[in-house]
């Protein structure tokens, strides 16, 4: 009865069962079953576990007494029974008045939000149970296990620091699997354990990019965490809505979802850490730091976190918890100073970012305004190049008056005037440019002396053979001596100081201004001969002028001294007339007088040829890719294209793929001049090649290339550039072009090959064409001479940029064929005044109309009849096309014009007859000349006016 009363007097005490359960964290059947052990009698919904079922109060008590071992909680459940006890004392003394209170006694417990804070203590259960679903769990192992292995790091530290150590230690982990997060974790580390930087950090994630998106999340934990360290009293403030079961039950027992409200969670968090001691303190700490951090971001972000610390990882990086607690100090100490930390690092980043963007865009700028083409790409080609569209590149060269179609190949200066105009500038690769590109540049400390390689020139018979062969005889080593001596176009003699040369043995000065005019520069001295019993001849100044074109120096050996004859004084006076002023004379041109025959002195010339090669230094890397040039190239039946080749960097080995001119090929095999198979050849060594795919030309350079695919290729874009080449450009200068190519600024000086029938022709032909040098460019005669224009003319002229003059001279057999080939304008003058009118006319942009001529045949003069009335008849071959009726002809003897005239009559057996083809014989006259005789050379021709286009 009194029970009844009790309990209707005490009416707050009865409590539903949904709160207890709540309140306590327990299961509805551990109360039921609890309370039947208690030997209370529970009604129907009680025994079914109805939450709304009603506690007794006596039953409310049991079950606080038995799920509630906290000391404060006893506490209160004494001041319960305190209150119960004096609500019965009232109640027997007036219980009406208790009965009308019913209603209002139900805010007594609200005094219980105080004891709030204890529900600290007992989160202890929760973790027994919540582990499962509550980040509590996971922060509980980290606190074990972690600080305390690192005691000392946490612990001399700030309380603060210590426990938000072990907090942020999840972070890392959620960053993991973001790589670009990793980066920023650690602030996100330092912020952890300051509330007021978990809501800098929030603030900071929206404005952050993808980087900065992660430790967002990541930090969001620490946004948590702060709370939970500031529970005592954030909780109160949190707890406002919620806490009133919690003041109830006292706080110990919580229900899931109100864990999962967040507050509760990071209360937890604090209860965990039973050194109350250090907690308190630290509790405090975070609480003053921490003014009320936002309770739903945080508990939001902080689900998000933990599960991504769940998944990622069960063990904590002790170093990293060490780094981020050095950090969290260094945060922490600067007084707010992480968020300025963090904005500039972040604007350091982004400084640097900002400046590696400029340079490569510089440095993209710089490259793309220089376009690196090969001559003759065709007008889309360019285009491309450039970036831009065709029509627009086709539309600037119409709008420069040139017309070009899509397809149309264009030549260097088309290609610059249109890059010009897209403001490009362009830089011409050649076929040789591009392997320039692979050949690597040597450092200086790997190059080592290398020995000189020495051209012996001069005119025939003055003994250039002689002195060759004995050097190579009488420097031969012993033990070399084994082979039979092969021709392979160039020797290597070793001295007997030990010191080693090479000597070209080349075949004139063809071979050697050959391989210049393809760029070939193997010749580092030139020895030239002069027989000392004879004098200074033509092919003596030409060597002079081929070795001065190219720049090499002149060693000069006055030659066959033993001959009574002998003039060397003589000898040195006429060189010093061809600008070649000897040591004896004054001169820095090292002379000996030598005799090949007999070997007088050859020592001593070889001598100055060491001194001169040492002057030069010249080195070499020898453990690099070879690099060479050809020297010969023959076809052998057996061993099909050998060639030799002067290796001149790097070491030729079997096995080397290499490009070399126009073909490409692997080196089978390789021969010394002795025929001896040599292994590798390195710098300055001659070696004869087996391996090319294809004949090489004299003066083409081998490269050797790691890729034979690469080299191939390479060797196809040659052909078919140089294919372009003979299609669509004339490479040297013409009398033509001169002043077009003059006002493209392309040319400043006239180079001149002079040919004349007699040496005072030359001569003055020479001095009247030196005169026409004006300001805007400078005549040279690169060379003058006597005779018939030869081969030799015509390479020195493909090598030195030049045109041909010849004055009552006519370019030798096959000589013209080779200047065409080699775009070589040859220019034949009767009169000398003609010649230097029409050079001036050139030089001044005025030349008159082009007369063209075109030579129609060469006839050979094979017998002559003197017939009375008609003159001399001329018995003929046509050796070369048709000659007709009404050419033009002049007739040549040993390459000089002797008559240019018209014919007077042509005949085949007697008929007279308009044409004779090539390949017949037939009979000829010539007006008003008699003098024809047999080896003679008819030259027939047409000339035809040319309307000369306007020049720029
Ligand atoms: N007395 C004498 N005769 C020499 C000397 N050097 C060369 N000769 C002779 O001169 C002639 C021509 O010598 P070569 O060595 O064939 O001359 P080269 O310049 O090579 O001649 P080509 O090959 O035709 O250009 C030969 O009969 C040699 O014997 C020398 O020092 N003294």
């Amino acid at each position: 009865m009194p029970t009844t009363r009790r309990a209707r007097s005490n009416k707050p005490k009865s409590v539903r069962l949904f709160k207890a359960l709540r309140e306590m964290n327990v299961a509805a059947e551990t109360v039921v079953e609890h309370l039947r052990e208690k030997g209370f009698e529970l009604d129907a919904k009680l025994q079914a576990g109805d939450p709304n079922a009603k506690l007794e109060p006596a039953m409310y008590d049991a079950l606080i007494e038995a799920y509630s071992d906290d000391v404060d909680a006893k506490a209160r459940v004494r001041d319960r029974r305190e209150q119960i006890a004096a609500a019965q004392e009232a109640a027997e003394d007036e219980p009406q008045r208790v009965s009308t209170r019913d209603p209002e006694p139900e805010p007594e417990p609200e005094p219980i939000p105080e004891p709030e804070p204890e529900p600290v203590a007992p989160a202890e259960p929760v973790i027994e149970t919540a582990p499962a679903e509550e980040p509590v769990a996971p922060a509980e192992p980290v606190i074990e296990t972690e600080p305390v292995g690192e005691a000392p790091a946490p612990e001399p530290t700030p309380e603060p620091v210590v426990e938000a150590a072990p907090e942020p230690t999840p972070e890392p982990e959620a960053a993991t699997p973001e790589p670009e997060a990793v980066a920023e974790t650690p602030e996100a580390d330092a912020v952890a354990p300051e509330a007021p930087q978990a809501e800098e950090v929030e603030a900071a994630a929206p404005e952050a990019t993808a980087a900065e998106d992660a430790p967002a999340d990541a930090v969001a934990p620490e946004a948590a965490a702060p709370e939970a360290a500031a529970t005592p009293e954030e909780t109160e403030n949190l707890s406002v809505d919620e806490p009133t079961p919690a003041s109830d039950s006292g706080g110990v027992v919580r229900a899931d979802r109100y864990a999962l409200t967040g507050t509760k969670v990071l209360g937890k968090i604090d209860l965990s850490g039973l050194d109350s001691g250090r907690k308190r303190k630290r509790k405090s700490s975070k609480a003053d730091d921490a003014p009320a951090a936002p309770a739903s971001g945080g508990t939001d972000d902080s689900k998000r976190s933990r599960k991504k610390g769940r998944k990622g990882r069960p063990s904590v990086d002790k170093a990293e918890v060490e780094k981020n607690v050095a950090k969290t100090v260094a945060a922490t100490t600067g007084r707010g100073g992480s968020k300025r930390v963090r904005q500039k690092r972040r604007r350091a980043r982004r400084d640097e970012r900002a400046a590696q963007r400029e340079m490569l865009e510089q440095l993209r700028e710089e490259q793309s305004q220089i376009l690196r083409v090969m001559e003759f790409i065709n007008t889309g080609d360019l285009a491309e190049a450039m970036n831009v569209n065709v029509a627009e590149v086709i539309s600037k060269g119409f709008a420069m008056g040139m017309m070009f179609s899509i397809n149309q190949r264009l030549d260097a200066d088309q290609i610059t005037l249109l890059a010009d105009e897209f403001d490009f500038e362009v830089e011409f690769m050649n076929e040789d440019e591009e392997v320039l590109d692979i050949i690597e540049e040597d450092e200086p400390e790997d190059l080592k002396p290398r020995s000189a390689v020495v051209t012996i020139m001069g005119h025939v018979d003055h003994g250039k053979t002689s002195l060759l062969d004995y050097i190579r005889t009488e420097n031969v080593v012993a033990g070399e001596a084994g082979g039979i001596t092969q021709h392979i176009g160039a020797y290597e003699v070793t001295l007997e100081n030990g010191r080693e040369m090479t000597f070209l043995d080349t075949p004139g000065h063809e071979a050697f201004t050959a391989m210049r005019a393809r760029g070939a520069q193997v010749t580092d001295l030139v020895i030239l001969v002069v027989a000392a019993d004879d004098r200074v001849m033509p092919q003596t100044i030409e060597a002079i002028n081929h070795a001065q074109a190219a720049e090499v120096p002149i060693i000069v050996a006055i030659n066959k001294i033993d001959r009574e004859q002998a003039n060397p004084d003589k000898i040195m006076s006429e060189l010093a007339e061809q600008g070649v002023q000897v040591e004896q004379y004054g001169g820095k041109i090292q002379c000996e007088l030598v005799s090949a025959l007999k070997g007088t002195n050859v020592d001593s010339l070889l001598e100055k040829v060491l001194i001169e090669s040492d002057l030069m230094e010249l080195q070499a890397n020898p453990d690099r890719n070879a690099v060479g040039t050809v020297i010969e190239a023959q076809l052998d039946k057996g061993r099909g294209v050998v060639a030799t080749i002067l290796v001149q960097n790097g070491t030729l080995k079997v096995g080397d793929v290499f490009v070399g001119g126009m073909t490409s090929g692997r080196v089978r095999a390789m021969f010394d001049e002795r025929d001896q198979r040599v292994q590798e050849a390195g710098p300055s060594t001659p070696v004869q090649v087996l391996g090319f795919n294809d004949a090489p030309e004299v003066g083409d350079r081998l490269v050797v290339l790691d890729d034979e695919r690469e080299a191939r290729e390479i060797a196809s874009k040659r052909v078919q550039l140089q294919r372009e080449q003979t299609m669509h450009q004339r490479r040297h200068v013409t009398l033509a072009d001169l002043s077009r190519r003059m006002a493209m600024g392309e040319i400043n000086m006239l180079n001149l090959v002079v040919k004349a029938d007699v040496g005072g022709s030359a001569e003055a032909l020479s001095d009247a064409l030196l005169k026409l040098s004006n300001d805007e460019v400078a005549v040279d005669i690169v060379h003058a001479g006597v005779g018939a224009i030869s081969e030799s003319d015509v390479m020195l002229a493909a090598a030195s940029n030049a045109i041909i003059i010849g004055f009552q001279v006519r370019p030798g057999t096959g000589v013209r064929t080779i200047a065409e080939n080699e775009e070589i304008d040859i220019r034949t003058y009767s009169v000398i005044y003609d010649a230097i009118e029409e050079v001036r006319a050139a030089l001044e942009g005025l030349l008159s109309p082009e007369s063209k001529e075109t030579i129609t045949s060469t006839v050979e003069v094979r017998e002559t009849f003197r017939v009375p009335k008609a003159g001399t008849i001329a018995g003929c071959y046509v050796v070369e096309g048709k000659i007709s009726r009404n050419d033009k002809v002049r007739l040549l003897r040993d390459g000089v014009v002797v008559y240019t005239g018209v014919l007077d009559s042509l005949r085949r057996f007697k008929d007279d007859v308009s044409e004779v083809a090539r390949g017949f014989e037939c009979g000829l006259s010539i007006r008003n000349f008699n003098d024809i005789k047999v080896g003679d050379t008819v030259e027939s021709f047409v000339v035809t006016e040319e309307k000369r286009t306007l020049e720029v």
